[in-house]
């Protein structure tokens, strides 16, 4: 499983690549407006957030409008940003029309706001080269997050889609909507291939007690071995 860093905020983007283990970022209209974010900037920021990651770190950018027409000329406009930007389209009768079009185009979408097995066929039918089931917001309408992702995950795995995606690239499943480390851990258990979070759980996944303890105790003793 991969690690996409779930946020708009430049400081953490560039923390957490400096850490070496993070493969993309995705970023979301109510992201961008908590760091701020003014809508004649938008493009600008993307871009930004491009040249602090590898160039080959996806970097999905969300369309707002509604239409297919509109939403193509949004995720041309986004793509053109730098090559590695991936349009993020939410999972609607117009968005699936878009992703077929922009997908023929060669234009890369990452489909959001999945919460069901037949939404994720048809954004893989429609040519998404990612597919984001929400997790935390399914849970937080008392329905199973990391089951329905389980689903996702098993569903897709069951067919090739290698004639829908853009240049028969394999669909990747993003987890997201991750609200702790143990949905993080329960992803990566059942396959998802990326794991999209907030900088906050993505701290969490690297602490743990023991490991704290541990390395307390080892220097204290390494200091004993300098004073022997
Ligand atoms: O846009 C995708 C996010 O992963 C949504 O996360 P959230 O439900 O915590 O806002």
């Amino acid at each position: 499983m991969k690690f996409f860093l779930d946020t708009a905020d430049l400081a953490e983007i560039e923390e957490a690549a400096s850490w070496g283990a993070l493969a993309g970022v995705t970023t979301n209209p109510t992201l961008y407006s908590r760091i701020g974010g003014k809508l004649d900037d938008f493009h600008a920021h993307i871009k930004r957030i491009c040249d602090i990651v590898a160039p080959d770190c996806p970097v999905s950018a969300e369309s707002v409008a509604m239409t297919r027409d509109e939403i193509v000329r949004d995720g041309r406009e986004l793509a053109a940003i730098a090559p590695n930007v991936v349009v993020k389209i939410p999972t609607m009768v117009e968005g699936l029309a878009a992703t077929r079009a922009l997908a023929d185009e060669g234009i890369p979408v990452n489909m959001t706001l999945c919460f069901t097995v037949p939404q994720a066929i048809l954004a893989a039918r429609a040519g998404a080269r990612y597919i984001s089931p929400f997790v935390g917001r399914f849970d937080d309408i008392s329905e199973d997050g990391l089951a329905q992702l389980d689903d996702v995950v098993r569903a897709i795995g069951n067919y090739d889609f290698s004639e829908d995606t853009v240049n028969g690239e394999q669909i990747e499943i993003i987890a997201a909507s991750i609200r702790s480390a143990n949905h993080v851990t329960q992803a990566a258990l059942m396959g998802a291939d990326i794991a999209t979070v907030p900088f906050g759980i993505l701290k969490k996944c690297v602490q743990h007690p023991l490991t704290d303890r541990g390395l307390e105790s080892f220097l204290k003793d390494w200091e004993k071995v300098q004073n022997a």
